[in-house]
């Protein structure tokens, strides 16, 4: 998924100079960082209203219009795609990744590496309240 948002983001770069006329990125660019946040609000009510309705086939093509959306927001913002899967990846270091814990008691590895040791141990979700991301 991070290549097909890569390469939209680099066509969104490169539509940004287009001619408003014919290019909708274009188009948002020239109306600035408010438009373009409307839009995108817009777009995540449109994939909120869909998936309530169980509406998965809209869900698929509303979330494809708020990703486009947020990819222009993205360049608008001078965010490049790496730095937010940068910070996901601080996150899943620091947090973890959630998962169901075996009933069994598990041997873990009596050597870890440096990075998974640094890592926050995996937590079962059940019982326990959801600690508030930061
Ligand atoms: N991936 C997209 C993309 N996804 C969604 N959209 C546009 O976003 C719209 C979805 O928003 P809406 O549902 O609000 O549609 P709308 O009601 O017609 O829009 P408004 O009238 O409300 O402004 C779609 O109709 C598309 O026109 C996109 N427009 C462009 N791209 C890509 O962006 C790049 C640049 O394309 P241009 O902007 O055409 O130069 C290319 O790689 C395109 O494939």
């Amino acid at each position: 998924m991070s290549d097909s948002l890569e390469r939209l983001y680099l066509a969104v770069l490169a539509a940004r100079d287009l001619d408003p006329a014919t290019s909708r990125t274009a188009r948002l660019f020239q109306r600035g960082p408010a438009k373009m946040a409307k839009k995108l609000a817009e777009e995540a009510i449109e994939v909120v209203i869909d998936a309530v309705h169980g509406d998965s086939d809209a869900v698929i093509r509303e979330s494809a219009d708020l990703l486009y959306n947020l990819t222009v927001l993205w360049a608008s913002a001078g965010v490049r795609p790496e730095d937010v899967w940068r910070e996901m990846a601080r996150r899943e270091d620091m947090l973890g990744i959630a998962e169901k814990l075996p009933k069994s008691p598990v041997k873990l590895p009596k050597v870890a590496s440096p990075r998974v040791a640094a890592r926050r141990p995996i937590v079962a979700l059940e019982g326990r309240s959801a600690r508030k991301r930061h």
